[in-house]
């Protein structure tokens, strides 16, 4: 690719991350620099923009977002540092069809995280917000993944790696976070915003009826 284009194709990914970032900030998604973002420029070889490590998500500077490959190693040099969960963003490119990646920790996704730890999973079913993630079948139901919070990153990205299901734009890491996304930064913020207005009505369920058994 000529190295202008390839220039306007990263500057496209640092607005995009940017925007995506404040929009999220703004609902209070990003307390205490908590979360990160990614937006996939190349497939093969994976080249990716990623936000930088322990960064305030309510401002943007010109250190916010740095490229890196497959191994989460950077792709220029440079004095920044990737998100430290960089490689989490990696297997979910090589394992899906995102294009673009989502983490944020919540309260809600928090709760419901480790009310259904146990089971590995959490269901989700008569819910119209499904319609969100592109499920349009009748009584459609879906399962997000949860996996435990492994102190070892490598180890927590390995394992979100391995319980991904295509189906399912998602995977919860136990009172930790989401990891979701899309193929382009729309939907992966649509599915993200649909996983979070799911789980508060789910938690406010568990919470009315004092049982995590609500469907
Ligand atoms: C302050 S939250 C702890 C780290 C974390 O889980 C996170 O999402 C942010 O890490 P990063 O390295 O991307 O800033
Ligand atoms: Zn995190």
């Amino acid at each position: 690719m000529p190295e202008r284009l390839y220039q306007e194709e990263k500057q496209r990914a640092v607005n995009v991350l940017n925007d995506l970032k404040i929009k999220l900030y703004n609902k209070g998604w990003f307390p205490a620099t908590s979360g990160n973002l990614s937006y996939k420029l190349h497939d093969d070889p994976l080249i990716f923009a990623v936000t930088t490590s322990g960064k305030d998500k309510g401002t943007v500077s010109h250190e916010d977002v740095m490229f890196v490959d497959k191994d989460g190693k950077p792709i220029e040099k440079t004095r920044m540092k990737p998100s430290a969960e960089t490689m989490i963003h990696s297997y979910i490119y090589k394992k899906t069809d995102a294009g673009c990646i989502i983490h944020i920790h919540t309260p809600n996704n928090n709760f419901i995280s480790y009310v259904y730890a146990q089971d590995s999973k959490v269901k989700i079913k008569d819910l119209e917000m499904i319609k969100a993630l592109d499920i349009w079948e009748e009584n459609s139901e879906i399962e997000v993944p949860i996996v435990e919070n492994y102190f070892d990153l490598n180890k927590l990205a390995q394992e979100t790696g391995k319980v991904i299901n295509p189906k399912v734009p998602a995977v919860l890491i136990k009172t930790h976070g989401i990891y979701c996304w899309g193929r382009n930064e729309f939907e992966a913020k649509r599915h993200v915003e649909a996983f979070e207005f799911m789980f508060e009505l789910m938690k406010n369920l568990i919470l009315f009826k004092s049982t995590k058994d609500i469907w």
